[in-house]
């Protein structure tokens, strides 16, 4: 190795940590690098998000740091990747991934069973508020964006009764003791690519393309390849929040139909052995739950959880009485799973 590598990174909290992290990896493979901050769009814009483009503003700063030649690799969260591959770039490494599930930061420890009828409990993720409602159709469901610390202080102030967040941004940023319930995955199943790590480098730089594929995670690829393929799938035809999780055996899949019930299917995955036929599982379940949502056939069998009244739509979101949701552009001011809404992910 000749030269540092250039890890270009966003100034938050959890940015810096996933950098670094990445970074130390680099590092005992021999690698020199340096840390390169990198300003986004995002970050320094007060316009509201959906006028500045979404949550792909924080990806795209990165990525055209990175075709610029101003830094050599990026580390994004997977979840927040559009689907869609960027010219010039490579997907170099998906590292081994940080706890995927969705945890509960509830007041007194509670969990979600224990919280009180009627408790208002926040989240910005349609997905979480679907989750959320099929299990306790009492809820109040509050919309809420900012980043971890924003929204765990919303608990802490005791505006809101609890908070649901992905447990990998808490273990990362050192809070993982505030948790008071991990969701089973099985049943709340996470956003594709929830808790794993993407790195991208130029796709014609090799020295650095070599290096990343030693921190590259076989088996966390496979799994994260098969739940973005059912997200991309299923962005054609719906626009319905999508849970998709692959553990070693089992793929699991959840999407609220236009009816409001959750679709659930659960794949076997053990057998799985290579990303291309991750991504034809994907794309099969995908297909089929596409077939289903057209034969309008949610209340035929298939264990509707979640009345039509329930629906996030009905009763999500800002009553006005909760805690602002600031028109103000925050650093990580997102929709706090996935990567959409997203103007800027194209097809
Ligand atoms: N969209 C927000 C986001 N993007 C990545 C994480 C951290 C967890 C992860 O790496 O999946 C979070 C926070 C959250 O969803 O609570």
């Amino acid at each position: 190795m000749t030269r540092a590598l250039r890890l270009g990174t966003r100034r938050s909290a959890l940015a810096t940590t996933q950098s670094s992290w990445v970074a130390d990896l680099l590092r005992r493979g021999g690698s020199e690098v340096e840390l390169v901050e990198v300003t986004t769009h995002g970050d320094v814009n007060r316009a509201p998000l959906a006028q500045i483009g979404g949550t792909g503003v924080f990806v795209s700063a990165l990525r055209d740091a990175l075709l610029a030649g101003e830094v050599d690799l990026a580390v994004h969260s997977l979840k927040d990747l559009p689907t869609a591959p960027a010219d010039g770039l490579a997907l170099a490494a998906v590292p081994e991934r940080e706890d995927a599930r969705d945890a509960l930061v509830a007041a007194g420890g509670r969990t979600l069973a224990q919280l009180p009828a009627g408790a208002r409990v926040g989240t910005g993720s349609p997905r979480r508020q679907a989750l959320l409602l099929a299990l306790r159709p009492d809820l109040e469901v509050v919309a809420i964006r900012g980043n971890i610390d924003t929204r765990v202080g919303f608990v802490a102030s005791g505006e809101l009764d609890a908070v649901v967040l992905a447990a990998a941004g808490l273990a990362r940023i050192g809070r993982s003791d505030e948790v008071s319930e991990f969701f089973d995955p099985a049943a709340f199943v996470p956003a594709p690519g929830q808790g794993a790590l993407a790195v991208e480098c130029r796709a014609d730089d090799e020295e650095v393309r070599s290096a990343l594929a030693r921190l590259d995670a076989p088996a966390v690829r496979r799994a994260v390849a098969a739940e973005r393929q059912v997200l991309a799938s299923l962005e054609a035809g719906c626009s319905a929040p999508v849970g998709a999780h692959a553990t070693a055996q089992t793929l699991h899949v959840a999407v609220q139909d236009p009816g409001g019930a959750l679709v659930r299917r659960a794949l076997p995955f053990a057998t799985v052995a290579d990303e291309a036929s991750a991504r034809t599982l994907g794309a099969d379940v995908a297909r089929d739950l596409l077939a289903h949502e057209l034969s309008g056939a949610s209340g035929a069998g298939r264990r509707p959880e979640s009345p039509p009244a329930s629906r996030p739509g009905a009763s999500a979101g800002n009553h006005g009485d909760g805690p602002q949701v600031s028109s103000e552009n925050h650093p990580q001011d997102r929709p706090d799973d996935g990567p959409r809404p997203d103007p800027e992910s194209g097809s």
